[in-house]
This record gives C-alpha cells, structure tokens and sequence, in this order.
C-alpha cells in the first residue's frame, strides 16, 4: 500500500510493511494475504476444518483454485467431468472433493473443462490474479513463483491454507533480507534456469534459509517475466521463504490487458502502476546477505545428483567424495552416486538417458516451448528414447502454442503433445518413470523417487532438455542447435485472453459494492467459536530418540507424493520415510533403516544430526505423518522454513541445537536411551536427570504449544484490526478487491457431479499397497 518511507529500505521491508495487520513486541506478525492460490492436494483438509467449525471463506474475491497435481494429461476430447475422467480412485476423489470445496465455499475455480485451468503458479500471472506488491500465499512451496512480480509469496501448509481461508492472514515473522546479484551478459545457451541452478549450486540448498532473496541486476533486468518467474520458482531450491524480483517496464508490460490486472490504460491502471514503481529497495538499505555473480561465468548447468544444489556444467564430468571435503558432504555424494546409477569421473556427455520432459511450474510457459521447439525444429528425438513428453503449463498455453505451430513440430520430432497439469515433475499422475529410468527434465526437484519409485533425475533448461532428447544422452544445447537457436526465445508471450476487465471505481458506492468484509459483528466467519480448537498441549515429553544421520532430508523423503493423495490428516505412519523404510519392489522392511529397529520403533524424538531438516515440498502430510508415527519432537541442526512452521501448527516442537550440545543428544539416542525434552524449562535430560542442552524457542511459540492454542481462534480476536486493514486497502490499493472478477454472477461453474460421499474420506488400510 503506498505511504511514505522514512529509512531506506529493502523491496521486502516495503511490500511487507504494506501488509502488517498488527505486530508483537517479540516480532509476531499479523500479515494481511492479497492473494490465495488453492489446489487439490493441500486443501481438502482446511475445508473440512472450516466446515467443522461453522466457518466462510473471508474472501472468496481474493482466492483463486484449480485442480493440477493430480490431472491426468491425455486428450480431454471426452471429457465429461473429473468421476469419470480420472481413473485412479484417490486422484479422483482429489479432485472431486476440491470441487464440491468451491461449490460450497462460492469460490472461483479452473476444472479440467476450462482452458484457463493449469498449474497454479502458472495461471496466477497469466490471468494477473498475481500483481506487484501484493502478498501472495498457496498450499504449495513454489509460490515463490510469484515474487517475480516484486510480490511477497511464499508456500504454506495446510494449516495455514485454513487459516487464510477464514482470516485473510497469517501470523508469522520477518525473515532476513538476502541480496543475489547477477550482472552481465549471458553467454549462448544459458537462461535463467542455468542462473538459478548456478545460484543453489553456489550458496547449497540452506543458503537461503530463513531469508527473502532478492533477485537484482543487470542481467535479472535484461529477463522476461516468464524467464524471472523460473528463477523466483527455484528460490525454494535455495532454501529461501521466498524470492523476488522489483517490478519494472517488463513487468508492466506483461500485466497490461490480463483479465485480472487492473484495465490497461484507466485510471485504475495507471494509479497502480504509479505504485508499483515505488517497490524497489532503496539505495542504501541493508542486506543481512549479500551474493554477486558475473553472468559470464554461468554456464549450461545441470544436476547430476539427488539434490537441487548437485550442479555440474554440461561439459563437466560426475563428481566423487574426494572432492568434497566435509565428511558427511563425502556421505551424501556417495549415496547420491549410488542411487543415480553414476561413477564418479564419467563426462557428463557420455551418460544416456531414457526419457524426457519438459514442463512444471518451473518451466512449462509459452517462452518455453518456443525455446525447445526451435531446437528440435526438422529434426527427431534419438532412437534410445523411450518418451519425451512436451506438457504445457496451462490449458491457454497448450492453445497458444497450437495457434503458432509448436504442437506440429513437437509431433514431428516424436514427443507427445499433452495437456496442462504438474505431470511428471512429482507423478501424481500417471505419468512416471519406471524404477531406475533416467530423465532430463525442466523441472526443479530431483529428489529420490520424486519422479516415481527408483527414478533418476537429471534438472536442466529446456532449450537443455531438447537438446538431450535429439542426442539419447545428457547433452550440450550448443553442440546440437544452431547459435541463434540454443538461447531461449525472448518475448513475452501474446495469450489470447477474454477481456473480463475491472470497472473503473470512482464512487464510494463503487467500493462498497465490491467490498465482501463482513458486517459489523463478532461472529464474522459464520459464528465460530474465536477460541482455540483444542491442540494437545505440549510440556514435557521423554521417550526414545531415535538418530537419523543424515542431511537435507527432503519433504519428499519424509512422506513420498503416493501419499499425499489422502483427503484426512490421520493414517499416514505408516508412509513415514517410505522409501527408506521399504524395499518399494518387495515392500519388505529395509533392517538397516534406524526407524525399523528397536527400541526406535517406539521413538517419540528425532534427532536428525545434518542441517536443513524438511526441505522442498510444503506438505504438512511431513508432520502428519511423523504425528501418526509417534514422534513429537525434531532435533536438528537447522529446519526449512515451511516445514517448521507445519511441524508448530500440529503441536510438535522442532528444537535447532549447535553442533556440540547437539552431539550429546545424538549420544544418548544412538544408545538406545531415552531422552527428556522440557519445553516450560526449556532444556534437554538424558534419562538419569543430567542436563544435555538448553535450547531456543520464540515466546509466541512456546505459549500456544503450552496451552493447546489454535491460531485461527487467535487470529479471529484481531477481528477489528483486519477489518480497518481492509477499509485501508481499499482505499489506496481498489484493485485489489474483487480481483477483476467484478462482472462474474458468481463463481466459475463446476460441471462435475458430486463424488457419492461413501468414495470419499477413505484411507486406506495400509498406505503401503498405494
Ligand atoms: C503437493 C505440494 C504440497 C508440493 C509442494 O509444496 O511443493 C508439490 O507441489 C511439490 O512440488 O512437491
Ligand atoms: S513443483 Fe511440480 S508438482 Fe509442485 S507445483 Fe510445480 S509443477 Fe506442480
């Protein structure tokens, strides 16, 4: 919200001023949502505890939902709606559920029958639900997608989607300010993809922790939006709560006659973009970190490990333990070398794949396909490759793309021409690979099993990617396309896009028209209770320790994406590190897996003894599932920043200990004993009374976990806070209420028919047959 600035500040420090509802002395924050992006897979259970608790959605005008994780991708020819479209029964009722949830709820949603449906990070900027300065927030890690717009966008577990949902806020803290620049040209066959994988590559997957990276210089400027968009996507990939990029002419430019944005050239647009030119940091203001890098020394970059920050140039060989020289680094290499199928020393040019794919949230835009197509352009993938799928990032741009040929070319060359969803970048779809199948990918997780049990992933640009599938091989752009064509396209894509402007609001009427706050009373969200919805109160808890000596444990590790099909909370134990714990062909138990022996079987603590605990996906089926298991308390070097925060919102308590009193805990778990952890006194015993640590804990935090505390029915006692915040925003930023959505009757129609409830809400017995 524009205002005057004193002290010079950060384009984070600005945008989350803008926002604050109200902030603690201990530096708890009330932060005002502008926009909430909603899919099937993190929601079903924050509708169900809305409904629960007799409450509304606060602002049906500011939510947007679409079904993407779980689409299957063939031919929508047929289809009629999601119960018969979707053959597997978890999918289905995925889907089906999210869209009896917008039924319910009056909120706007893309099914599977509208060509505005698509990846959710993809089809916020394309309809310019997403606009600069504004707080943007999805059950999904990669919301960081949208601070290429200068936004604050961050994912959020399911918790947290119910909570935004009934209150347009979420309580959180202000994260550090972190600097990455990136001046120069960039030589032939690098795009920002290569930028972002040379950045993990550079500060590791933690290096962005607990910060808000901001992505600035001369190169950043020199970008498309779609191009920033894969960059801000992967500040996840670093660690980072979000990433962003200050808005300028190229971003104005893309927003200009996108149905949601304000309408190009009114008063309306031209008051914003007014604004949004002040959304730039200071000169002078202070980073608590500070990366430079010279666009020069970035070359084609591709992973060759289990890890995002596993980066290699393509011209490079396979790294070995011998070069690195941290111990549990060797560790991690090995294991890595191990699952990839790869020797250390092999050129990476020699190793050949079976696969291809090229789409996700990272890079499946319009500037993509253009940029693979015309790499592959006349000519045909090798004959080793099995597939090479081509999936658009969203139904408009699978349309576009037709309209100028690439379909024809892409089916030319021998790829598959597909329909938008995530698709293979996690599978929950049908579209995986078989066990030890190794795919060049554009996406950005290459995690174990990420794209199916088994799976090899190698990360790359698409222009990269192309390249790979003509050669059968990991292969360099610029070896196989001609100069002019081994650099992405640059130009903003022209989408044709109905024009469902805004009105320009001139009156106050006008304002109150379109205002959806509640009345004045105190019962705003449909009369339910402002008080705690009762979680178990943590105190004391002594048990088994169970030592997990191991780093950067991914989200993905914790609970692979099978799981993550369930529309309840409960029943996930079992799922807990699956792949770990599991011989996934024979589904026996793997004996040596710290989980599958004894006396940890009963472990209520974790002590994880690498950093970076919870890493990737925002799935708060992480902390379900270690719940379901037993455990209550993590122990580590460090945590991501989503994951710790779903890990609070379920009552449990994650606990940072420096390496030496950390070692000491690990002692008394690898021997078998157990271990007391004192939240009142803050400190850890081993099981004869001795003191082993005395540990942190924010105040806030620690007060909720003590008494139960539910943060909605907190949130809810700030109800007149939120409502002047509101009547505020309005006022100076109009364009933001009703999100351009002001001539629709209502919500985007859901043609599906209900799923007949005995399908829904089943777990099954035993996650393990999934
Ligand atoms: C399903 C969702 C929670 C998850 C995420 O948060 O990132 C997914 O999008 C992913 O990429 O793993
Ligand atoms: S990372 Fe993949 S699964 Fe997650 S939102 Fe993006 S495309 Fe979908």
């Amino acid at each position: 919200m524009p205002g005057a600035v004193s002290a010079p500040q950060t384009l984070y420090d600005k945008v989350l001023k803008a926002h604050t509802v109200d902030e603690k002395e201990d530096g708890t924050i009330l932060l005002y949502i502008d926009r909430h992006l909603v899919h099937e897979v993190t929601s079903p259970q924050a509708f169900e505890g809305l409904r629960n608790a007799g409450r509304k959605v606060r602002r049906p005008d500011c939510t947007l939902a679409t079904s993407d994780h779980n689409v299957p991708t063939t031919s929508r020819k047929n289809f009629k709606d999601v119960s018969s479209f979707i053959e597997d029964a978890d999918s289905r009722t995925q889907c089906a559920t999210l869209e009896e949830n917008v039924r319910d709820f009056n909120l706007t949603f893309f099914g599977l029958d509208d060509d505005r449906q698509g990846i959710v990070h993809i089809i916020g900027p394309e309809q310019g639900f997403t606009l600069p300065g504004t707080t943007v927030v999805c059950g999904d890690s990669h919301t960081s997608t949208h601070g290429a717009f200068g936004s604050i966008a961050f994912g959020i577990g399911t918790s947290e989607v119910e909570h935004v949902l009934a209150t347009q806020t979420l309580i959180t803290k202000r994260s550090k300010n972190m600097k990455v620049q990136v001046d120069g040209e960039l030589a032939p066959g690098v795009s920002s993809k290569d930028i972002v994988l040379h950045i993990i590559g550079q500060i590791g997957t933690a290096g962005g922790t607990g910060a808000v990276i901001e992505f600035c210089g001369s190169t950043i400027r020199s970008l498309s939006m779609e191009a920033r968009m894969s960059m801000t996507n992967m500040s996840i990939e670093a660690g980072a709560r979000a990433g962003m990029i200050a808005p300028d002419q190229t971003t104005f430019d893309y927003l200009k006659g996108r149905p949601l944005a304000p309408k190009y050239d009114s008063k309306e647009w031209k008051r914003a973009v007014e604004y949004w030119s002040t959304l730039k940091t200071d000169d002078g203001a202070k980073f608590d970190r500070e990366i430079y890098i010279n666009a020069r020394d970035i070359p084609p970059t591709i992973t060759w490990g289990t890890s995002p920050q596993d980066i290699v140039p393509i011209t490079g060989v396979v790294p070995g333990p011998d070069d690195f020289s941290d111990p549990s680094m060797k560790k991690a290499c090995e294991h890595a070398l191990e699952y990839m199928g790869l020797t250390a020393g092999t050129p990476i040019e020699d190793i050949s794949i079976d696969k291809v794919f090229i789409g996700s949230c990272t890079n499946a835009r319009l500037e993509d396909l253009r940029s693979a197509a015309r790499v592959v352009e006349g000519k045909h993938i090798a004959s080793n490759i099995k597939r090479a799928m081509i999936v658009p990032g969203s139904g408009l741009i699978k349309k576009q793309a037709e309209r100028e040929g690439l379909d024809k070319i892409f089916l030319d060359a021998g790829f598959e021409w597909r329909e938008a969803g995530c698709s293979m970048c996690l599978g929950m779809n049908p579209d995986i690979l078989a066990p030890k199948e190794r795919c060049a990918s554009t996406s950005n997780r290459n995690f174990e099993g990420r794209q199916g049990a088994g799976s090899r992933t190698h990360l790359m640009s698409p222009v990269m990617a192309a390249a790979c599938a003509l050669v059968g091989r990991l292969a360099d752009v610029r070896k196989v396309a001609e100069p002019h064509n081994a650099s992405p396209v640059k130009a903003e894509p022209q989408i044709a896009i109905e024009d469902t402007h805004i009105e320009d609001l001139d009156t106050d009427e006008d304002l109150d028209r379109i205002l959806d706050v509640p009345e004045d009373d105190n019962t705003p969200h449909g009369g339910a209770p402002a008080t705690s919805a009762g979680m178990v109160k943590f105190t004391q808890l002594k048990g088994i320790a169970a030592p997990l000596e191991r780093a950067n444990v991914d989200t993905d590790a914790i609970i692979p994406k099978q799981f993550l099909k369930t529309i309840k909370r409960s029943g996930l134990g079992t799922a807990l590190f699956h792949q770990w714990r599991y011989n996934t062909e024979t589904m026996e138990e793997k004996p040596d897996f710290v989980l599958n022996q004894e006396p940890y079987r009963h472990a209520k603590i974790l002590v994880v003894t690498g950093p970076n605990f919870g890493c990737g996906s925002s799935r708060e089926h992480a902390p379900w599932a270690l719940l379901d298991f037993g455990i209550l308390c993590i122990i580590a070097p460090s945590f991501a920043d989503i994951h710790e925060s779903n890990l609070y919102k379920n009552g449990m308590l994650p606990i940072k200990l420096e390496p030496e009193p950390l070692e000491r805990v690990a002692a008394e778990a690898r021997a078998g004993r157990e271990v007391e952890v004192d939240l009142p006194a803050q400190v850890i015993r081993a099981a004869d009374g001795t003191e082993l640590a005395k540990f942190d804990v924010e105040s806030f935090k620690k007060h909720c976990l003590i008494n139960g505390l539910d943060d909605i029915g907190l949130t809810s006692q700030m109800e007149p806070q939120i409502k002047a915040f509101e009547k505020r925003r309005t006022q100076e930023t109009p364009w933001l209420d009703g999100s351009g959505y002001l001539k629709r009757d209502g919500p985007v129609k859901v043609e599906a028919a209900p799923v007949p409830k005995t399908n829904r809400g089943d777990v099954k017995g035993d996650p393990m047959e999934w």
